[in-house]
């Protein structure tokens, strides 16, 4: 397989913490790499250094081998980064159409000021249209994003996220605070993505992991301590030292 991303040696200083610290990871084509490690291991921080938000202290991203580690978050959507956050971009006054016609706008280079005509704007009713099916949101179209249920709204983050046409959608916790019924659907739609995009994906949920995963890499101190398939990563003596618990069926995590 193709790399299609490299972190090398990035860190990341916080005063005197180091969230990252000289961490390295290769993302390759295609896959699925979900990102693990303890609370404040420095997962959400490193998603935000390769979605733009934040600037890496030291240390270079490279995406198809080019350097991106300085370019803002809207030349990174233009090159097919996308990411989806945790409820933070949808507007709960807007239907679910509504948001993800909001969401194909702006990747059209439209500006947000030209809204009210884009309401009725063909354009963008159609693509909506179609990434709502391609998330399994299509009947909810018509409902406000306020009302929908906490799994759906996670499906619409998607649904926006996917609106940029990405290669790699970077997915922090898309399971977080889901029941187990809302979590087999978003386990579900993940699986049909997986075989259009290359995701990297943080989740705690264990058994999402182990049913999604390609690879899968350990962030203890800003730092990957291990890569590799789910097996070799289960198999892991210094993973489990330092990371899987066996005690904790729920989440099958021990917190550092
Ligand atoms: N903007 C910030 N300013 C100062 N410290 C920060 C900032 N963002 C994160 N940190 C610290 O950096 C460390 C890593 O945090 P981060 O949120 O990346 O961890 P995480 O692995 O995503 O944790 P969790 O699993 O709990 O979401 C933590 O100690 C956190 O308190």
């Amino acid at each position: 397989m193709t790399e299609l991303l490299r972190v090398c040696e990035l860190s990341k200083r916080f005063g005197g913490l180091l969230a990252s610290n000289r961490l390295s990871l290769q993302v390759k084509e295609g896959e699925t790499h979900a990102l693990i490690g303890p609370n404040g291991a420095g997962k959400t921080t490193l998603m935000n250094q390769l979605s733009g938000e934040l600037s890496p202290t030291e240390g270079r991203i490279l995406f198809r081998e080019h350097d991106i580690t300085h370019l803002p978050v809207y030349r990174r959507t233009a090159l097919g980064i996308a990411r989806s956050y945790q409820l933070t971009t949808i507007f709960p006054g807007f239907s679910a159409l509504e948001n993800v016609m909001l969401a194909v706008q702006a990747h059209q280079g439209h500006s947000f000021h030209f809204w009210s005509n884009a309401r009725r704007e063909p354009g963008l009713r159609r693509p909506a249209q179609e990434l709502l099916a391609r998330v399994g949101l299509a009947p909810r179209a018509e409902v406000l994003a306020s009302n929908l249920a906490h799994g759906e709204q996670r499906q619409l983050e998607i649904a926006m996220a996917l609106a940029s046409e990405p290669t790699l959608l970077l997915l922090d916790e898309p399971l977080a605070g889901m029941g187990a019924e809302d979590g087999q659907q978003i386990i579900g739609l993940l699986e049909t993505l997986k075989r259009q995009h290359t995701i990297l994906l943080i989740e705690h949920d264990m058994n999402a992991i182990f049913s999604l995963a390609d690879r899968v890499s350990v962030l203890v101190y800003g730092t990957v301590i291990a890569t590799g398939s789910v097996d070799e990563i289960r198999g892991n003596a210094d993973v489990q030292k330092a990371y899987l618990g066996t005690k904790d069926e729920g989440k099958g995590v021990q917190h550092a």
